[in-house]
């Protein structure tokens, strides 16, 4: 908690303004901020400055590495993070490879499970990964990636957090993720928490003791019709404690991932925050 709000407030001392064309908006923007989880001592990333929808949160992950593509599948979940950017986004619903409503196309999740192969057939990263790691191998390219630019046009958004690496230090596991694009009072709220649990959940799978998880971000902004809200309520507010995530210990395996979890096998225990605050969304 301490460290997302040293990063808003270096956004509001030391930002840049910044056009952005896709959007429309000007951001305030800072470049290279790397945050630290610790993930074996159980400190949830949760923002406590704020109400934060942990489980729309964990849902998003969980649907990545199911390779889900489309909005609908999410909200089954759990989740609405990306009706806007399947159905509202302009340049995506005149785009002839979208299939029809709720269609996300060819992003993250699709990239994660089923990467296309130039002389044929798919790739499975994530099951290599797990694989490899439940044997108990690190080849140094324990890596989930959803950052495939030959197929960026067959897809809504561009993935924003889009490579994981996994390290695995004799019995410890650790994560390294990279995000190239970072929504601060929105996606970040969400994104700390993904990167917290995916390395959670990875090493339950694997049967591992989970170590750190390495959060590193390139472009950290806040959109300018987010900026009041941030400086003058939430950055005004005392944190509290972090609470704890519980995971359900019956999750054993990627199939169990793929089959029967929802969101009742996540618990989080002591979450103390303050009043929601409702920030704008950009499409
Ligand atoms: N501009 C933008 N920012 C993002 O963070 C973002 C995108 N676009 N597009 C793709 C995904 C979708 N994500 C989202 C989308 C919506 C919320 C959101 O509305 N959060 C609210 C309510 C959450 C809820 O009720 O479940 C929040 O207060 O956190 C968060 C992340 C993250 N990503
Ligand atoms: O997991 C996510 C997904 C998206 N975002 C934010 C970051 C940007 O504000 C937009 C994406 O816009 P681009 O023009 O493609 O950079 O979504 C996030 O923070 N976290």
């Amino acid at each position: 908690m301490k460290q997302y709000l040293a990063l808003c407030q270096r956004l509001i001392d030391q930002g840049e303004w910044i056009e952005n064309k896709r959007t429309g908006k000007r951001c305030l923007t800072v470049i290279n901020a790397n945050m630290t989880y610790d993930v074996g001592q159980n400190q949830f990333p949760m923002v406590t400055t704020r109400k934060t929808f942990w489980k729309s949160a964990i849902a998003e992950l969980i649907g990545y590495l199911r390779g889900y593509d489309s909005a609908a599948d999410f909200r089954q979940l759990g989740t609405k993070t990306w009706d806007a950017n399947a159905n509202l986004n302009e340049a995506w619903l005149n785009n002839p490879y979208r299939t029809g409503d709720d269609d996300m196309g060819r992003v993250y999740g699709v990239q994660g499970r089923r990467w296309s192969k130039p002389d044929g057939g798919h790739i499975d990263q994530l099951k290599k990964l797990i694989d490899n790691l439940s044997q108990g191998i690190d080849d140094r390219g324990e890596i989930l990636t959803f950052y495939n630019p030959g197929e960026f046009h067959m897809g809504c958004l561009r993935p924003c957090m889009h490579t994981h690496t996994f390290s695995l230090l004799n019995d410890t596991l650790h994560l390294t993720s990279y995000q190239r694009s970072c929504d601060v009072p929105l996606g970040l709220v969400f994104n700390q928490i993904q990167v917290f649990t995916l390395l959670a959940l990875i090493a339950q799978i694997t049967g591992h003791k989970a170590g750190l998880a390495y959060h590193n971000i390139v472009n950290a902004h806040i959109y300018e019709d987010q900026v009041e809200l941030m400086r003058d309520v939430q950055l005004q507010r005392e944190p509290f404690d972090p609470p704890k995530l519980h995971i359900n210990p019956d999750i054993k395996s990627l199939e169990d991932l793929e089959t029967w979890v929802t969101m009742d096998d996540f618990e989080v225990e002591g979450y103390q925050h303050h009043e929601p605050i409702q920030y704008p969304f950009s499409v």
